[in-house]
């Protein structure tokens, strides 16, 4: 995939071409979204791409296609659905996302209906439900039929389930003889969280978020299901009707209350475009205790003959905007702060929140780094959040973009509660006692009990499992857990492996016959982990889990050494500090003093040292090839990545990279040899063109490194 050419940039063909693939992708991701509810890139990458649709077709109007993903609303009903059509039209809602964009439609409107900048001009501003629209037709005041929005004119028809939602009333009393009443489909997130646990302990997909699962929930061929999921109605609007519910909106909106369905609580009147941004922050603020999903702030001329003068455009009404909250950003509050101890021993304080959904995932934990970021200071002592610290109780804004692990952004002092104390970091390990200490030049404090904590023990066992260590199939993350805490058949340490199929033996019950094994998988097992007693030097090293030995250190130090033999007696002689074992490790082009003194010292230490030997006691160690012998298509080439990589992370494919003998740099130069673009790759992929550079993509490169 190449980078995005600026749209001022493009030619009719490439702008034809680039509209046909929108289409289809645009296309692609509404019928994952609407039709399967289980969409498959997230709602910021689905606006991206409709809002580099509209503005290609902004700039080619000609090139504008019949099928184009602006003139459409969701998607067709499923099979399976009868079909509805919809008297009135079910229509989407223009997005807005900056308060420019609030005054530019204030403006707008008062150009189309010829008012004054004075005239007075009410809105209405009501959350917006994140779940599924619903119509409901009542005729007589009897529900006779619910239909989905489809595609906005024909629509699916689920009368049978919208009949199973307590929120629904089956007879409404004087209301005009035809009334379509329109709203919105939703789960609570308490709901929501007892459903996914449910569906997990049945061995059924869990949802990502409360609209999938209301959406899932509500379009079921059968309603037996659906009676069976909490769902829950808000009513907002309606559709056709006999006679005129009100003057006003919030006039109808009341009438819709006295017939019987729940109203949103936070609509409010407002009289401009400041009142309605008021409006906006007041619900945002609001929004994580609310205990379901809004996705924004929806404002609607209030006047109901105006909305009529005012009508429609192709898919969306001229009287009303979704005033969006950013994708990324939202305000929880910080319910705990727990420490996790890592594999090296380091504490990482994680903040448990109160559940919010951050661009269609639900966050629930973030990262807090360590404790001079939760008191609100850098690594050196600077104030950062004006010195602003993290305290349990605290009110706080989550950010999440793309797969990025949660931070924290902000905090709301004035939300503070009254007894909320400054976080004081353990000194001791909550894991194992130990002491926890903070060496100087460092951010993080350590757990001292080695081997002895639990927490290390386990963690150091997953690393060593892990993708690019042993690798041992069947034997991840979760496994190790198991077997870490079994008491008759135990994994230790990675010695134990080793020993688990000869133990097994003598064991009762045997693993086949265990909760979750069966004679295949146990085979299986122990299969694959015979097949790891043979294994190259670097992924032993790697997977020995020292501190600061990665896969590049890993690599570097079995090119030097070439033999375990070698590798092993270099370091039981070294002393940190001299003597030519050391000056020998740190004359290795790569090898710092820090990385030194961490492998000698893991070699010296009594515990860690006899636990090596006992593995090393199970393997055939593969030796290395010698350095600077690469043979490879990239060796000695300076490689850049930028933009999206799908199949590794950017840390991976540095490694490898590196691996291979090239050598990977952060920005674009005339000494750049080849640059790799995922898709988002912006102003690299463009130097790179400006100076002729070849620039291919993550599938090619995968194919010159053989690894595809
Ligand atoms: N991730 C994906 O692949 C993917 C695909 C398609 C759509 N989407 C998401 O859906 C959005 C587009 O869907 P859309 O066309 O339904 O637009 P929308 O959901 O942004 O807005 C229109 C809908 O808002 C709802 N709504 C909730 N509260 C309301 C209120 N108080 N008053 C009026 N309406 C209210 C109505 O159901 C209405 O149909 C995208 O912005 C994206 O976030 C994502
Ligand atoms: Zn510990």
């Amino acid at each position: 995939m190449t980078a995005e050419t600026p749209v001022e940039h493009l030619t009719e063909d490439a702008a034809r071409a680039e509209l046909a693939r929108l289409a289809h992708q645009i296309a692609q991701a509404d019928a994952a979204y609407h039709l399967h509810d289980a969409p498959e890139i997230s709602d910021a990458a689905y606006d991206a791409l409709k809002r580099r649709n509209a503005e290609i077709e902004a700039r080619f109007p000609a090139l504008i296609r019949p099928d184009s993903p602006s003139a459409r609303v969701g998607a067709a009903p499923a099979e399976g659905f009868a079909k509805v059509r919809h008297e009135r039209r079910m229509l989407s809602l223009e997005n807005a996302f900056e308060p420019a964009e609030i005054a530019e439609f204030d403006a707008r409107i008062r150009r189309y209906l010829g008012l004054g900048d004075d005239a007075p001009l009410i809105y209405t501003a009501e959350p917006k439900i994140d779940g599924l629209s619903l119509s409901l037709r009542y005729e007589g005041g009897r529900l006779v039929q619910a239909a989905t929005r489809g595609d906005g004119e024909t629509g699916e028809n689920v009368t049978a389930n919208a009949r199973t939602l307590s929120d629904i009333p089956a007879r409404i009393e004087g209301a005009p003889d035809i009334l379509e009443v329109r709203g919105e489909v939703y789960m609570a997130h308490a709901d929501f969280e007892a459903l996914n646990t449910r569906q997990a302990e049945a061995g059924q997909k869990t949802f990502a978020n409360p609209r999938n699962a209301a959406a899932g929930s509500l379009r079921q061929l059968d309603p037996a299901i659906t009676a069976s999921r909490p769902l829950r109605f808000f009513a907002y609007g309606w559709g056709a009707l006999s006679a005129p519910l009100a003057d006003t909106q919030k006039g109808a909106i009341d009438r819709l209350e006295k017939f019987g369905f729940p109203v949103n609580p936070w609509t409010a009147l407002c009289d401009g475009p400041d009142a309605l941004l008021a409006q906006y922050a007041a619900i945002e603020q609001r929004r994580a205790t609310l205990g379901y999903d809004i996705d924004g702030v929806v404002y609607k001329v209030d006047d109901l003959a105006l909305q009529d003068r005012l009508g429609f455009r192709s898919t969306t009404p001229r009287w009303a905007i979704a005033h969006k909250f950013p994708a990324e950003l939202a305000w929880t509050r910080l319910e705990r702060i727990e420490i996790q101890v890592g594999r090296t021993g380091a504490l990482s304080p994680v903040a448990r929140l109160m559940p919010v959904t951050v661009g269609g995932v639900v966050v629930s934990n973030a990262t807090l780094h360590n404790e001079d970021y939760i008191a609100g200071r850098d690594s050196r002592g600077m104030a950062i959040r004006d010195g602003k610290d993290f305290r349990e109780g605290d009110w706080v804004q989550v950010y999440r973009a793309g797969d990025v692990i949660p931070k924290l952004a902000d905090v709301d002092l004035s939300k503070r509660p009254p007894d909320a104390a400054p976080y004081a970091f353990p000194a001791i390990c909550p894991e194992c006692g130990s002491d926890a200490i903070r060496e100087e030049s460092d951010s993080v404090r350590r757990c001292t009990g080695g081997l002895i904590c639990p927490a290390q023990a386990v963690e150091r066992l997953k690393h060593f499992v892990s993708r690019n260590a042993f690798d041992i199939e069947g034997l991840g993350a979760k496994q190790v857990e198991m077997f870490y805490r079994d008491e008759v058949l135990p994994i230790r340490e990675p010695a134990d492996i080793f020993t688990l199929e000869a133990r097994d033996r003598a064991n009762i019950p045997k693993l086949k016959n265990r909760d979750g094994w069966g004679e295949k998988s146990a085979t299986n097992l122990f299969a694959a982990i015979q097949a790891r007693r043979t294994i190259p030097l670097h992924r032993l090293i790697f997977a020995l889990g020292i501190r600061h030995v990665g896969e590049v250190n890993a690599d570097l130090l079995a090119r030097n050494y070439l033999t375990w033999q070698a590798f092993e007696a270099a370091m039981t002689n070294a002393t940190v500090g001299g003597g030519a074992e050391w000056e020998q490790l740190l004359s290795i082009d790569g090898v710092g003093q820090v990385l030194a003194s961490s492998l000698v010292t893991a070699f010296h230490q009594p515990a860690e040292r006899a636990s090596i030997d006992r593995l090393v006691a199970h393997l055939s160690v593969e030796p290395a090839q010698p350095r600077g012998q690469v043979d490879s298509p990239v060796a000695g080439k300076t490689v850049v990545f930028t933009g999206t990589l799908e199949r590794m992370t950017r840390a991976e494919a540095k490694a490898r990279a590196e691996a291979l003998g090239a050598k990977v740099a952060g920005s674009v130069s005339k000494k750049t040899d080849l640059v790799v673009a995922g898709p988002g790759a912006g102003s690299k992929a463009k130097q790179a063109a400006d100076l002729g550079i070849e620039t291919i993509d993550e599938e090619a490169w995968l194919q010159l490194i053989g690894g595809a």
